[in-house]
């Protein structure tokens, strides 16, 4: 099923040249999108389009099949959003600020309240949820954020950068929370980060976005298919030269890799090669760490298409 579709979707601010978006096309389904792109490559400015919150220059969208256009009203109403800056009033605790958010979106208070409080666990506030939220750490606003955008039971929810400013346990503990929302709650997530590698984790599906520009639009394992190749890693003295300069003695070809030794199998059967690294290994008296088929990684997609 299509939750987001556009089409030539562009937007310039206030008549610029440049188009923070540029023909945009791309459907994103069920599941966990993300949006990658580097600060600037459009990422906000395509999820307040899609939420009818700005009018775009050219160009089509629908969300939840609403026309972004002409109605953003009910495209608010189903979707869950979490924008990338605070927007936590301070002198308000948690729970409060959730179900005020629960009841402008139109729950009734008894339900509101019961949302809330199941939202805020789930986010992990639950002991947290009556202090004043001008006193939480940063990943503790981002829980929060994340609570209001899903205590009216969205039907999809859009996430703007929601492991900006987190350390590395709480980025963590964000991704595996936005992965639950996405697959085990059911609801259609679309998600931005400027950090590929963490979106490649998580998500699906992958829109990778440059300057306002589509770069590639794809299912994640497409990204990390087994590229063909094997990378061995061997420990000891000038043990990527040696075990390299072995290797090429016997008519396998390889290039480095960080540390690494990647072999490109066609020179040898990958039986064989496995046979060939570990009696050079042996031979040498160097460690073998790990032979193993290399797959894509989104950074290496991203580094290629992109030109530095
Ligand atoms: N209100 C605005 N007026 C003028 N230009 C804007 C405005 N908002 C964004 N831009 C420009 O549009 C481009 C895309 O910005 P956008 O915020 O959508 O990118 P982003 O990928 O979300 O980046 P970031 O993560 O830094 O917010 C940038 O060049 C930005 O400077």
């Amino acid at each position: 099923m299509t939750v987001i579709q556009t089409r030539v979707l562009t937007k310039r601010y206030g008549g610029s040249k440049v188009a923070a978006l540029d023909s945009l096309s791309i459907d994103v389904g069920e599941g966990v999108t993300g949006v990658v792109g580097a600060n600037g490559a459009g990422k906000s400015t395509l999820i307040k389009i899609l939420l009818g919150l700005l009018s775009p220059t050219s160009g089509d969208a629908t969300v939840l099949g609403h026309d972004i256009r002409t109605e953003g009203e009910a495209i608010r109403t189903a979707v869950g959003y979490m924008p990338e800056h605070d927007c936590l009033p301070p002198d308000m605790r948690a729970i409060d600020f959730v179900v005020h958010m629960g009841r402008v979106s139109g729950l009734p208070p008894a339900a509101a309240r019961e949302r809330a409080a199941d939202v805020l666990r789930h986010v992990g506030l639950a002991e947290e949820r009556y202090r004043l939220m001008g006193g939480y750490s940063t990943g503790m606003k981002q829980r929060a954020k994340l609570a209001q955008a899903l205590v009216h039971d969205p039907r999809l929810v859009m996430l703007d950068e929601p492991t900006n400013g987190l350390d590395p346990a709480a980025r963590e503990d964000m991704l595996a929370l936005v992965r639950r929302i996405g697959h085990d709650f059911g609801i259609p997530v679309l998600v931005t980060s400027h950090l590929l590698g963490e979106l490649e984790r998580i998500s699906d599906h992958v829109v990778v976005l440059d300057a306002g520009h589509l770069l590639r639009s794809e299912a994640t394992t497409a990204f990390t298919a087994d590229t063909g190749h094997v990378l061995v890693e061997v420990l000891g003295e000038d043990a990527q030269s040696r075990m390299g300069q072995a290797l090429a003695a016997r008519g396998v070809a390889w290039q480095p890799r960080g540390q690494l030794l990647e072999i490109d199998p066609a020179d040898a059967p990958p039986d064989a090669l496995r046979d060939i690294v570990r009696d050079l290994a042996a031979e040498l008296g160097l460690g073998l760490v790990r032979i193993q088929p290399q797959t894509g990684r989104l950074e290496d997609v991203f580094r290629e298409e992109v030109p530095a």
